[in-house]
C-alpha cells in the first residue's frame, strides 16, 4: 500500500477552503498517496499484505499510485504491463534470497526497504546478483 513515489506538486489556483483550514491561492500542496492508501475507511486493515483486497475495485480516488487528475501518470498502463511480465519471470523463472538477516523498512519519513533490499536472484545454472 505504500507508494513509490509518495506525493504529486499541486499548486491552488484559487483560495481553497478544506475542513476549516484555508489553502491560499498559490499555495503549494503535497498529498500524501500513504495518508490516502493508509485510510481504514477505505481499506480495511491497511497495514496487512493482502493482494486479495484488490479482487475488488477500490472506490475512486482512495488507490491513485499513479496520481489523479489532468495530470495522473501517461505511463500508468505500460508500467503496470511491465512489472506484470517482470513479476512473472521473477516467479515463474528464478529462485529468490535475502542477502544479510536485516529485512526491515527505513523511514526517511517515507518508507523504503532498508539498504535497498539486498536480493539474490538466480537460474539453476546462472547467478545474478
Ligand atoms: C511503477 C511505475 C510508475 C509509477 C508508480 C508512476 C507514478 C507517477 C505519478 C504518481 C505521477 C504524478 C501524477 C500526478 O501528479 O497526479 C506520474 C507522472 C508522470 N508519469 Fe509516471 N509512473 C510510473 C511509470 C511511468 C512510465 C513507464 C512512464 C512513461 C513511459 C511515466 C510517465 C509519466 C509522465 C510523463 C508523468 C507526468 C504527467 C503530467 O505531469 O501531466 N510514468 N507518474
Amino acid at each position: 500500500m505504500s507508494s513509490i513515489i509518495s506525493f504529486p506538486f499541486r499548486e491552488a489556483v484559487a483560495d481553497v477552503e478544506y475542513k476549516g483550514f484555508l489553502i491560499p491561492k498559490g499555495w503549494k500542496a503535497m498529498p500524501l498517496f500513504r495518508n490516502i492508501h493508509h485510510n481504514p475507511e477505505f481499506f480495511s486493515e491497511p497495514q496487512k499484505f493482502n493482494p486479495s483486497r484488490f479482487e475488488v475495485t477500490p472506490k475512486p480516488n482512495t488507490f491513485m499510485p499513479f496520481g489523479s487528475g489532468v495530470h495522473a501518470c501517461p505511463g500508468n498502463e505500460l508500467a503496470k504491463l511491465e512489472t506484470m511480465i517482470m513479476v512473472h519471470h521473477l516467479v515463474t523463472k528464478f529462485r529468490w534470497e535475502l542477502v544479510g538477516s536485516e529485512c526491515r523498512i527505513q523511514y526517511g519519513p517515507f518508507p523504503l526497504p532498508l539498504n535497498g533490499l539486498p536480493t539474490k536472484f538466480w537460474r539453476e545454472s546462472t547467478t545474478y546478483n
